[in-house]
């Protein structure tokens, strides 16, 4: 049996109904978007297997919870760096950078560089909003991410995959297949494709909106944030 997916247009609808009708803030989502994902690097990735974690941050949301997973990252005693190349001017995501400064969490302008001396990558550049092809300053970003022999982790996405239809047949994006996904709240349709560990989290959906959009809320386990499922979201 396989989980629900659940497309961009899905997925955006979602959101935006859960900050209308659900009565939460985007503060909130995020928080506990970045706090699964943090959990999911753990189980993977446990500090004695290395604590330099680089965190590759896009533009918007998805970026922004990547910026929230980093700081709990910092608390479980990981060392996070943070690429961080293209900042909006919106103070959510200044607030969410003042507080990785607060703990002193270096912020890096060259990824490849940084890439050499990292544990493991968190790919936090682009979610259910990704669209066409991939432009600067991430293409050379998400080769290098392709390439590298340390495990990487993609929140929500692989970037560059096309959110309904996977990896793009070629150029940017082609050859990049991590090695851990967090899907928040319910799979996409790109799941299809993945051949890695995966994971639900955003454990925040109430049973009736996730009947509304039909989708699957997993059984997380005690205080977990995260529910292991098998790669292409069949149930474990
Ligand atoms: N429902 C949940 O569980 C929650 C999910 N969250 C996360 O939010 C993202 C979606 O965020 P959104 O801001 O809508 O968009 P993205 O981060 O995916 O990216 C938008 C950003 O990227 C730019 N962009 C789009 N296409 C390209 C391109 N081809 N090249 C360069 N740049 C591009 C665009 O202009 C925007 O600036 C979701 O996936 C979750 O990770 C929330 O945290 C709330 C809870
Ligand atoms: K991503």
């Amino acid at each position: 049996m396989t989980f629900k997916t659940l497309g961009a247009k899905a997925a955006a609808a979602l959101d935006k109904e859960l900050m209308s009708t659900g009565a939460f803030s985007l503060d909130q989502l995020m928080e506990l978007a970045g706090l699964s994902v943090s959990q999911a690097v753990f189980r993977v990735h446990p500090t004695n297997k290395g604590r330099r974690i680089l965190v590759a941050v896009g533009p918007g949301n998805n970026g922004g919870d990547g910026l929230v997973a980093a700081r709990h990252l910092r608390h479980y005693g990981y060392q996070p760096t943070i690429y961080y190349p293209k900042r909006p001017q919106n103070e959510l995501y200044q607030r969410l950078v003042k507080q990785l400064e607060d703990l002193d969490v270096p912020f890096v302008d060259d990824f490849p560089t940084a890439l050499k001396t990292a544990d493991h990558v968190v790919d936090a550049i682009f979610g259910f909003s990704f669209s066409g092809q991939v432009r600067e300053p991430f293409p050379a970003v998400i080769d290098a991410m392709a390439e590298t022999e340390i495990p990487v982790t993609a929140i929500d996405a692989p970037s560059s995959w096309s959110i309904e239809a996977g990896p793009p047949s070629e150029g940017v994006g082609s050859n990049f297949h991590p090695d851990v996904l967090i899907s928040l709240t319910a799979p996409k349709p790109l799941v299809k494709h993945f051949r890695g560990r995966h994971f639900i989290g955003g454990r925040f959906v109430a049973p009736a909106i996730a009947k509304k959009y039909d989708f699957d809320v997993p059984e997380y386990d005690g205080l977990d944030q995260v529910v292991e499922v098998g790669p292409n979201g069949l149930k474990l």
